[in-house]
């Protein structure tokens, strides 16, 4: 069986896939890695995920606690390895592990990996008071690892323009990545990052992309978003999820996605037997850019930015 894959190419020429469909934070997230948490649930989604046909993209985290469950189920599945692309996370919010060296090498072993697809600071949330290491010392630990090969790219996750240019002025390696929330609802985490990360070659990835289903309005069965949305699945046979998923494919940004319904991590693995045209496309953003800011994490740090996020 075939599967109609897309892939954007990164800075440094390696690809990697559209979308990842399994994310193992948010539904998933546990306080603890411990036998009385493990999730059997998660093994079983995972391992079906990776009986899809072509390249499984895995998005995972120190902080989620939920390496027992990836481990089990990648040496569990017969997929080469080769077909498998899976995100990493050094821990900034709580510090786990030492630095990011120490952070991977713990996580390539729980995983029983030689190396990670891709390796990101899961926010630019690091001090020496805290962390013992500058956010500039965490970069250059992030440049080893690639020049390791444990991390075949490397990243950041959560960073305003601010942080990254912090970054761009001592980096050998520029970061391939920027995971930040981004959906209709939220087209800018952070004032301007969706303009400077395109200008910067630097690939904005999405997480909650499905905000807008995951929390709807109390009217939205009368909200010209959510009738367009439903208008255009149905004028494709698609759901409004793919629809959505599609649209942040369309902006140039990959989609992280997960589900406990395995007929939607499917879903968002056959999401390019289809296209929008840019005229759906845009009036998706226009539409979304109607609505007012709608921030699920981070909430503490960037709700001061909140009328800002919804400018292009
Ligand atoms: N870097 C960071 O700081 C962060 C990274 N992430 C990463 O991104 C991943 C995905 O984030 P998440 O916010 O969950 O992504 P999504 O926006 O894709 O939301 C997924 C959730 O939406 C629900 N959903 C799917 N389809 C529909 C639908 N048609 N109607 C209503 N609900 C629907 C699913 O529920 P159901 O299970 O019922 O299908 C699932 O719980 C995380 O697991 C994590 O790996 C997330 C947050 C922060």
């Amino acid at each position: 069986m075939t599967v109609n894959q897309e892939f954007f190419t990164l800075n440094n020429g390696k690809k990697m896939p559209a979308v990842a469909i399994i994310g193992t934070g948010t539904r998933w997230f546990k306080q603890e890695e411990t036998d009385k948490t493990f999730n059997n649930d998660l093994v079983e989604q995972i391992s079906k995920g990776l009986t899809l046909p072509g390249i499984v993209h895995i998005d995972a985290a120190e902080i989620y606690r939920t390496y027992p469950e990836v481990g089990k189920a990648l040496r569990e599945n017969k997929k080469p390895r080769d077909e498998i692309f899976i995100t990493d996370k050094y821990s900034t919010s709580l510090k786990i592990t030492e630095n990011p060296i120490v952070g991977l090498e713990t996580s390539l072993k729980k995983l029983d990996l030689e190396y990670v697809d891709l390796y990101l600071l899961h926010s630019p949330f690091i001090t020496v008071e805290k962390y013992g290491i500058s956010l500039e010392q965490a970069w250059k630990d992030m440049e080893t690892l690639y020049k390791q090969c444990k991390a075949k790219n490397i990243g950041v996750s959560n960073f305003a323009i601010e942080d990254l240019e912090r970054i761009l002025k001592v980096c050998e390696i520029k970061p391939q990545v920027n995971q930040i929330e981004f959906n209709a609802f939220l087209q800018n985490q952070t004032p301007g990052i969706f303009k400077f990360c395109q200008s910067h070659d630097i690939r904005l990835e999405a997480y909650s992309p499905l905000s807008p289903l995951q929390k709807k309005p109390d009217n939205y069965e009368s909200d010209p978003f959510y009738i367009y949305v439903a208008d255009i699945a149905k004028k494709y046979g698609k759901t409004d999820a793919q629809i959505l998923l599609r649209w942040v494919t369309k902006r140039g940004v990959v989609a992280v996605t997960t589900s406990s319904k395995f007929s939607r991590v499917q879903d968002a693995q056959n999401l390019f037997t289809f296209d929008l045209t840019q005229e759906e496309v845009d009036r998706i953003t226009e539409l979304g850019l109607a609505h007012p800011a709608q921030r699920l994490y981070w909430n503490d740090v960037y709700d001061k930015y909140n009328s800002e996020s919804q400018k292009q």
